[in-house]
């Protein structure tokens, strides 16, 4: 914004509250308040096109399921839809015994009257009124005095209970009052109407009141919510029958932490909505709420065990996509793309695997402490698949942990800081996200070799050890158990080095239960690697060989060096090896290129 034509000096900050012995900054929160979905009616209000009928439905089961017993389930005078709605959930008798459903409606004499009306059968439920109650909508909206305004909520509250006393015999009636922009009401002013509206109500142990306080509009910083929520706490007369409830909205983005800091200041209810649907910047997360509170430790009394389907439905009813970085529901809130997060989230889970194993105990039984993951994606229903993704930020790391999550395998380190190189160059070269299943084809591409060998080969010096190349498989004589151990001193024969043979026990990349060999060769000065995926250990350790060889001859220039450190050479490849390398990377040798003994 160019400060030369817009000024910051237009807007007027809100006056701090005079609280200096405030004691909310000190406490802890230890259980989750009641909670009120509003998402069927200050949700539903928001939209563009408000849910249909079939919406609505799947909105109220969905909170049903997960628990919420108090549902703010529509203003009835609004739309046929909403009055519909709520005479559905009462004549087809949807409303579960442990939740109770509230319905909105102004200070209006008869949209009061046919608001009661609506819920006429219903076993049990809540009627809630506001008016606004801050200067700027007692003078630009209402045109009225403070009296006029305190006057609207109590003549609001009267002609309620008198159409209640004729309509709603049977029902359990609850009521429900705000103070509409309460965050932008003189302190004392709300508090005056909201006892006014006591004074009418008369709450008693069996017939409590929920007072509810909105940040209608977010202005303020959620400590100066905080402290007018603690006064409040402090003033209000007949505390033990009032439930304090707030209604946060988000337009500084901080209906959270407003929320939560309320909780500490004496509320000790919330409305809010699924993923923050709502006004503007909307109403407060509730699913933001009970996650923050379960991983501190709180149950916050919902079920958020499947959270895709949460928010498939949200989105189904609210027709707005949830941001893929949402807290606990976006589909990238479990995701590191950048290289040191993924490594330290691989060194979280293979720490968890190592400390579970020690103790003999499940990784479930351990504290949830894994970096970069504030909540174990499995408790909310997803998976540790998309925990790493990879592209050009990505590291070793995080490579490693797809081949092994997605693939099976288990890299060792070295081979994991080259590998990781060819999937940089890749990465950078497409400037797009590598898939779990490019990576593998990368490696397979890489360091196994798939192309069978064209001739049978026999490994001189190896007594009953006979390597048969045909229909894409070897078979090895089985009666050499250091069958490895010839090859590597075979090889060693011509200069090469097998100079290790790690093993993992499962290969996924086959599909079957195979064994994966990583062979570290050494030619001349420089390190090869090759792997082998084969139904047996020793098979398994050929074909790695076979692939570190034949990726030396696809790099000419590591053969030129075998065999003098100092001065590359070209040497005739051993006439036993020359149709192995042909055959393995279809070249033809010629005599040209080659591998003979080192030195
Ligand atoms: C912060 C919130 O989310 S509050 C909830 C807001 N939700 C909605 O408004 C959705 C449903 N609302 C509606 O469908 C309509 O607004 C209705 C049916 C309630 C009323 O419709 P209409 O009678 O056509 O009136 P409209 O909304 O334009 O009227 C505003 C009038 O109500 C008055 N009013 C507004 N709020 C209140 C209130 N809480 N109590 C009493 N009067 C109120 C206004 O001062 C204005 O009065 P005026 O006509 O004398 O100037
Ligand atoms: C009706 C009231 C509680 C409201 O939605 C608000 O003030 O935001
Ligand atoms: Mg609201």
């Amino acid at each position: 914004m160019n400060p030369s034509r817009r000024s910051a000096g237009r807007y007027l900050p809100s006056a701090p509250v005079s609280l200096p012995d405030r004691r909310w900054p000190s406490r802890t929160v230890t259980t989750a308040p009641r909670w009120l979905s509003t998402d069927l009616r200050d949700g539903n209000q928001s939209l563009a096109n408000p849910m249909s009928p079939a919406r609505k439905l799947a909105m109220f089961r969905l909170l049903v399921e997960m628990g919420y017993q108090e549902i703010e389930v529509g203003f009835p005078v609004a739309s046929q839809d909403d009055h519909d709605f709520v005479r559905l959930l009462i004549e087809d008798d949807l409303i579960p015994d442990d939740v109770c459903i509230t319905v909105l409606t102004q200070a209006r004499d008869e949209l009061i009257r046919r608001t009661v009306e609506s819920l006429a059968g219903a076993p049990r439920a809540r009627i809630h009124i506001y008016n606004a109650t801050s200067p700027l909508f007692r003078r630009v909206v209402f045109g009225m005095t403070r009296a006029e305004c305190l006057d609207l909520a109590v003549q609001g509250t009267r002609l309620m209970m008198k159409y209640a006393d004729r309509t709603l015999a049977g029902t359990d009636l609850r009521y429900q009052y705000s103070p509409e922009l309460f965050n932008d009401t003189e302190l004392e002013f709300s508090l005056e109407v909201c006892e006014a509206v006591m004074d009418v109500w008369q709450p008693e142990t069996d017939r409590p009141i929920i007072l509810n306080f909105p940040t209608t509009v977010e202005r303020t910083m959620p400590n100066v919510f905080a402290d007018q929520i603690e006064w409040l706490d402090r003033n209000l007369s007949r505390r033990e029958h009032v439930c304090l409830s707030v209604h946060p909205h988000n337009d500084r983005g901080t209906g959270v932490a407003s929320a939560e800091l309320a909780t500490l200041a004496g509320a000790q209810r919330i409305e809010g909505c699924l993923f923050g649907n709502g006004e503007r910047a909307g109403n407060v997360c509730l699913v933001t709420l009970g996650l923050n509170l379960y991983t501190q430790g709180i149950d916050p009394g919902i079920d958020f065990s499947d959270i895709n389907r949460i928010r498939r439905t949200v989105e189904y009813c609210n027709e707005l996509p949830v941001h893929p970085r949402h807290p606990y529901g976006g589909d990238l809130a479990y995701t590191a793309f950048s290289g040191s997060h993924q490594d330290a989230i691989k060194k979280g889970f293979d720490e968890r695997a190592r400390a579970a194993m020690a103790i003999g105990a499940s990784v479930d039984d351990l504290p949830w402490e894994v970096p970069y993951l504030p909540l174990d994606p499995e408790d909310v229903g997803r998976t540790y698949e998309t925990v790493v993704r990879i592209n050009s930020q990505s590291g070793k790391g995080g490579v490693a942990y797809v081949l092994a999550s997605r693939h099976g395998m288990l890299l060792p380190r070295d081979l994991q800081l080259e590998f990781a190189a060819v999937v940089q160059a890749q990465a950078d070269a497409a400037g797009a996200e590598i898939s779990p299943a490019r990576i593998g084809e990368l490696f397979l591409q890489e360091y196994v070799v798939q192309r069978p060998l064209s001739v049978p080969l026999r490994f001189r010096d190896m007594v009953d050890t006979e390597l048969h190349v045909g229909g894409g498989g070897f078979t090895v004589g089985a009666a050499r158990a250091d069958a490895v151990e010839q090859i590597r001193t075979t090889m060693l024969s011509w200069g090469i080095d097998v100079r290790a043979v790690h093993r993992t026990g499962v290969g996924a990349v086959s599909e079957r239960d195979d064994v994966v060999v990583y062979a570290e060769c050494r030619l001349g000065t420089r390190t090869v690697w090759g792997v082998g995926i084969d139904a047996g250990p020793d098979t398994a350790a050929f074909a790695a060989v076979r692939a570190a060889l034949s990726r030396a001859l696809r790099s000419g220039t590591a053969l030129e060096t075998v065999g003098d450190l100092d001065a590359p050479v070209m040497h005739p490849a051993p006439p036993l090896l020359r149709p192995v390398l042909a055959g393995a990377a279809g070249l033809d040798l010629a005599g040209t290129v080659g591998l003979d003994r080192a030195g």
